[in-house]
């Protein structure tokens, strides 16, 4: 196969990401409930219309599997929406015991996931800020080994050189930038036949901009760029080569 990724009808797209959740360590109980519970608690209600803002069960399992391998001693999330995927990082991280900081614009997002982490018991680790990303990322100090963008993505540039500047990526460290692929209209505005019609203005706009920003990650001489498609897209970045080390 030459291609890099199967030519999906929704249909087979279900079936093979159901195939693909079977196939992997399975989602811990507390990630499966948050994410049925969002589905569930969000569709429709009257202020959070947009569960689809959530990864995927699949992206939460490789989310864990992801930060069991790197094991990172932080890990920063720009995005936290219901908790979903900082209850994957702190799950992949229980033997690094890392410290996690993920950071939230909307004061409602952060209330419902605080009260969960209590609950759980799992913000002895998690750190909630609440604030513009932008804003919050110019206070932070140290190191990170694990950053995942997933917040507003018109901003992702601005946020990658925030962390480039401030050496916030450890040397070692990976940035993953979700939603890159934009439906796939990234591509192009005909590239996904099978996008809900309610849902094409939206995300004909975020293609724009990401086309944009994708190429501006390529461009940047700091960092090595590969781009997956997997999920709706995941750019991963790291320091190019030798540059940390270089500039410390
Ligand atoms: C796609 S959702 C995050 C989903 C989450 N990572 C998950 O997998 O369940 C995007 C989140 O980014 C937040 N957001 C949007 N603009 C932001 C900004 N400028 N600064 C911080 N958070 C922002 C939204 O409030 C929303 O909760």
């Amino acid at each position: 196969m030459l291609e890099s990724v199967l030519p999906f009808s929704p249909d087979l797209a279900k079936k093979v990401s159901e195939y693909c959740e079977r196939h992997s360590e399975a989602l811990p109980r507390q990630l499966h409930d948050r994410w049925e519970w969002t589905t569930g608690h969000y569709r429709g209600a009257e202020i959070y219309t947009n569960a689809e803002m959530m990864s995927s069960k699949l992206q939460g399992q490789w989310m864990i599997w992801m930060a069991q391998w790197i094991a990172p001693k932080r890990v920063l999330e720009i995005g936290t929406f219901t908790g979903f995927s900082a209850l994957a990082w702190y799950e992949g991280t229980k033997a690094s015991g890392a410290e996690i900081v993920t950071l939230d614009v909307t004061h409602e997002f952060l209330e419902a996931t605080a009260k969960l982490f209590k609950e759980l018991g799992v913000d002895d680790r998690i750190i909630l800020v609440e604030g513009p990303a932008a804003k919050t990322l110019s206070t932070l100090e140290g190191e990170f080994d694990l950053i995942f963008f997933d917040a507003d993505k018109e901003n992702q540039k601005r946020y990658l050189d925030l962390i480039l500047e401030q050496r916030l990526l450890s040397p070692k460290g990976v940035i993953l930038v979700d939603n890159v692929l934009a439906r796939g209209l990234t591509t192009g505005k005909d590239s996904n036949p099978h996008l809900e019609p309610s849902w094409r203005p939206f995300f004909e706009a975020a293609g724009e901009t990401q086309r944009k920003t994708n190429q501006d990650f390529l461009e940047d001489p700091r960092v090595d760029t590969l781009m997956l498609p997997v999920f709706d897209g995941v750019t991963q970045m790291k320091w190019k080569e030798g540059l940390p080390a270089k500039r410390g």
